[in-house]
């Protein structure tokens, strides 16, 4: 099929615009807007007879926001002062691993021009407690569409929903949709931050 006539790439194409036509002042409102969100998030799941390391993170993976995507620089604070571990993805073949991220990280660009630290203390994907991704739209069924790349859906693929890492999509709200096209190997999230709602799936 050619792509313009695949929903997934026409839905991806324009919720990319949306995201890219945001303000200055709505990214960097959204971005504060997660931490008290996700704050509510982990309090609820504290009540719960969960995975302990999911109720209490020592690490968590962030990305560098890109082409609009909200920005997890106010929660990658927040885990620094508590001093939990913050991880980001860097690219291996078709899937990613996970790399320290401090005050001290050292720079390479991946092939798409996005920041990777260049260090030795590397995870693999399930030795983290919490993954945030990055979305290019969402469902509340735990649908994700990402990029196009298949990274995330490779590296946690098999995985099981009430087992470590919890993985939690970050997203304005306007990148949120009635229902995804869902294919075969997509990896359906636990939950979704925006600046205004924590949607549990
Ligand atoms: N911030 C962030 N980091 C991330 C991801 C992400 O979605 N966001 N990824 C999530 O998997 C991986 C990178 N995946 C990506 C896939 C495509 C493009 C992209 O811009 N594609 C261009 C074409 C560029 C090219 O062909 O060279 C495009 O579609 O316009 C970017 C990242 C790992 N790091
Ligand atoms: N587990 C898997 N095994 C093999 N191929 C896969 C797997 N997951 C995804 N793919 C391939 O990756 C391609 C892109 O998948 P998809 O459109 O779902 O990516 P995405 O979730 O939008 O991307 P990303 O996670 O990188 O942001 C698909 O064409 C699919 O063939």
């Amino acid at each position: 099929m050619t792509s313009h006539l695949d929903p997934r790439q026409t839905l991806r194409r324009q919720l990319r615009q949306t995201r890219r036509n945001l303000s200055s002042d709505e990214q960097v409102n959204g971005a504060q807007n997660l931490l008290p969100c996700f704050a509510q998030y982990l309090n609820d799941l504290q009540t719960q007879n969960l995975d302990k390391r999911i109720q209490h993170p020592r690490k968590i993976a962030l990305y560098l926001s890109n082409d609009g995507e909200i920005s997890p620089h106010v929660l990658c604070e927040h885990f620094w002062q508590q001093n939990i571990e913050t991880y980001l993805p860097v690219i291996q073949g078709k899937e990613l691993v996970f790399a320290l991220y401090s005050k001290d990280t050292i720079w390479q660009d991946n092939q798409f021009g996005i920041k990777e630290p260049v260090t030795s203390s590397i995870l693999s994907g399930n030795e983290l407690d919490i993954i945030f991704l990055p979305l290019v739209g969402f469902d509340v069924k735990g649908g994700r569409l990402g990029m196009g790349g298949g990274f995330y859906d490779r590296t946690f693929e098999g995985k099981r929903a009430d087992q470590a890492p919890l993985l939690v999509g970050l997203a304005h709200d306007c990148q949120q949709v009635k229902s995804l096209p869902i294919e075969g190997w997509d990896v359906p999230l636990q939950a979704f931050i925006t600046p205004t709602q924590v949607i549990r799936v």
